[in-house]
């Protein structure tokens, strides 16, 4: 088999008469004219606008000599976003494209740019930006993004009080144990257990037992810090991580939480629930090698509570 072209596939001089050979000027100018896309170039010292294709003049107007940041985003000086910077290299020669996306404030639609050092006509670069109108595709895609926002927001939060859950307790507990050992300080843990819950929902119904536990978040969430995490772990049970809190301060907002929730008195359907809670209280140690460690030891200690009688708090010890 011959490995020679016939000529008729490719000529080996090229033909000047071919329609593809003859593109003029005015056949470019069609080109750019028709193209679904903003084509502008500017003089990268002065800013001036040397082309502009038919479709940013149909948005922003003749250029008439004006500079990009007139035109294109009506404002009084270069664009604190401006991109030249980035298309020369400090000897002054082109870097590859710059592929970005913005908003423009103007007509508020999102465009991706294409912004690239072309040489022009007189021999010097020039800012070669072509520019895609891409609101659509963006809508999707922010929408799909608050989405997932919403869905992780939504994994960590319990649906019934709104509180960090025990996923979020895990997630979030991790890091605020890891920095307590880093910064060596101390982190305290504080575990509640509201006493005969069983006995609210049976007197007064399952609606009255959600909005005691509404309740009682609300009230503990009132008294910590922005720093402190508080969780629902389950059922009537919730967690609370307090950093650099020594084991007698930690102790001191138990106290000081089993008051509250003492007084609380739950109104619901003209009667009022008498509730109390237990606390079993620890605090990190330099081998603790994970949350699960603090989490028995606060369990243990709220079990000598239940045990001892309830509405009490108590401290772990070995
Ligand atoms: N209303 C309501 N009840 C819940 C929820 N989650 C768990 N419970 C109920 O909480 C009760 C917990 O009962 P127990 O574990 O026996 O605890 P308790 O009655 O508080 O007894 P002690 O902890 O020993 O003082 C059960 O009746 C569960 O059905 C919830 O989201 N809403």
């Amino acid at each position: 088999m011959s490995s020679q072209i016939p000529s008729t596939e490719l000529p080996d001089e090229p033909d000047t008469n071919s329609p593809a050979a003859m593109i003029s000027a005015g056949g470019l100018q069609a080109v750019l004219d028709n193209l679904d896309a903003l084509v502008y170039v500017s003089d990268f010292e002065t800013h001036e606008l040397l082309y502009m294709n038919a479709y940013g003049r149909q948005r922003w107007g003749e250029i008439d000599g004006r500079k990009c940041w007139q035109v294109l985003q009506n404002a009084d000086g270069p664009c604190s976003f401006c991109t030249n910077h980035l298309l020369r290299t400090p000897e002054g020669s082109p870097t590859p494209p710059h592929v970005w996306e913005f908003r423009n404030p103007i007509d508020q639609r999102w465009y991706q740019c294409r912004d690239q050092a072309i040489p022009w006509p007189n021999g010097k670069l020039v800012r070669l930006e072509i520019a895609t109108d891409i609101s659509e595709r963006k809508q999707i895609e922010l929408a799909l993004q608050a989405a997932h926002e919403r869905a992780q927001t939504a994994a960590l939060e319990d649906e019934l009080t709104g509180l960090p859950n025990r996923r979020a307790f895990f997630q979030f507990g991790k890091q605020m144990l890891h920095q307590a050992l880093r910064n060596r300080s101390t982190l305290s843990m504080v575990m509640v257990d509201l006493d005969f819950f069983k006995r609210v929902n049976d007197t007064y119904g399952h609606q009255a037992g959600d909005e005691v536990l509404i309740r009682v978040s609300e009230v503990m969430q009132a008294r910590l810090r922005d720093s402190d995490l508080i969780a629902r772990m389950g059922g009537e049970e919730f967690v609370l991580l307090l950093p650099e809190t020594p084991i007698n301060k930690a102790c001191e907002i138990a106290q000081q939480l089993r008051v509250i929730i003492r007084a609380l008195g739950v109104l619901h359907e003209g009667h009022t629930i008498e509730l109390s809670a237990s606390f079993g209280i620890t605090s990190n140690r330099p081998n603790d090698p994970n949350l699960e460690a603090l989490l028995q030891r606060a369990d243990q200690a709220l079990y000598q509570s239940k045990e001892q009688g309830r509405d009490r708090i108590s401290i772990y010890t070995d």
